[in-house]
């Protein structure tokens, strides 16, 4: 596949988290979450620069990681946006010339396989459009704002949406472009290629890759990350 970028969005405030520190940078097994998502990513032979994407007062530390953790391929480090969204939008313009695919992924995501990123880059290979996700395990309900239960979708076309998502760079700007024309606000980018038309394939994923969201998620991701070292099958 001929040049490929990711942006790893790391603008966020993490309020359900509810830490002083923002979450992307409390420790995990001894390293900032996000310095293990970019050490993936770094690894990555298939990946050919990343962009990061951080809080206004956060690009000089994320700087200083780049020399302690020997993160040679994040070329760019970007100041985000109000929304996940505008972060992703501000990192697809810091993506280098010629970059033809693009995997977006999220910064509190550190537990992704570079299997499944694989995959995942693979599918968009044939397919232009694809993102990892997995079955949902519960009956999910509709509840109205009275706490009423509405209805229950079908479980067995329910899933749990996660990153990375890739796509080829071209048809992600279209889609950023299209949903900033109409004003619309989406919460991950494949719904925003959804509306241009274009099919969006779904790779599955596994349940380790969790989005480190609240308070216990942390010791979760710690177990996750501990019974993989020695032998890396989770
Ligand atoms: N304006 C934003 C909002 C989110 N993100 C990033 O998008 C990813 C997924 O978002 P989420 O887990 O919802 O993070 P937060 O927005 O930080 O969390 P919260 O909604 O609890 O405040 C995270 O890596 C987050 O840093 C971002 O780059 N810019
Ligand atoms: C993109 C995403 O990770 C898919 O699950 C997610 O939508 C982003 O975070 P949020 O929890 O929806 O803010």
């Amino acid at each position: 596949m001929n040049k490929v970028g990711a942006i790893v969005v790391a603008a966020g405030k993490g309020s359900r988290m509810r830490t002083a520190e923002s979450k992307q940078y409390l420790e995990l097994a001894g390293k900032p979450i996000l310095v293990h998502t970019l050490e993936l990513f770094e690894r990555i032979r298939e990946v050919d620069s990343v962009v990061l994407v951080v809080g206004e007062g956060d690009v000089s530390r994320c700087e200083s990681y780049k020399t302690q953790y020997g993160l040679d391929k994040v070329t760019r480090i970007v100041a985000g946006g109000g929304e996940r969204q505008d972060s992703v939008s501000l990192g697809l313009k810091a993506l280098p010339d010629g970059t033809e695919w693009v995997l977006v992924h999220d910064g509190v995501r550190p537990l992704v396989s570079e299997q499944q990123v694989l995959a995942c880059l693979d599918k968009a290979a044939v397919t232009e459009a694809a993102v990892l996700a997995v079955p949902v395990k519960d009956t999910i309900k509709v509840v109205n704002d009275k706490g009423h239960i509405v209805s229950t979708p079908d479980r067995k076309s329910l899933w749990a949406i996660q990153t990375p998502q890739a796509f080829r760079l071209s048809l992600l700007l279209q889609a950023h472009q299209m949903a900033g024309q109409d004003g619309f606000v989406g919460t991950d980018d494949a719904m925003l290629v959804e509306r241009t038309g274009v099919t969006v394939h779904v790779v599955e994923g596994d349940y380790y890759n969790i989005k480190i969201t609240t308070p216990e998620d942390l010791p979760w991701a710690e177990w996750i990350m501990g019974s993989r070292r020695g032998d890396g099958s989770k």
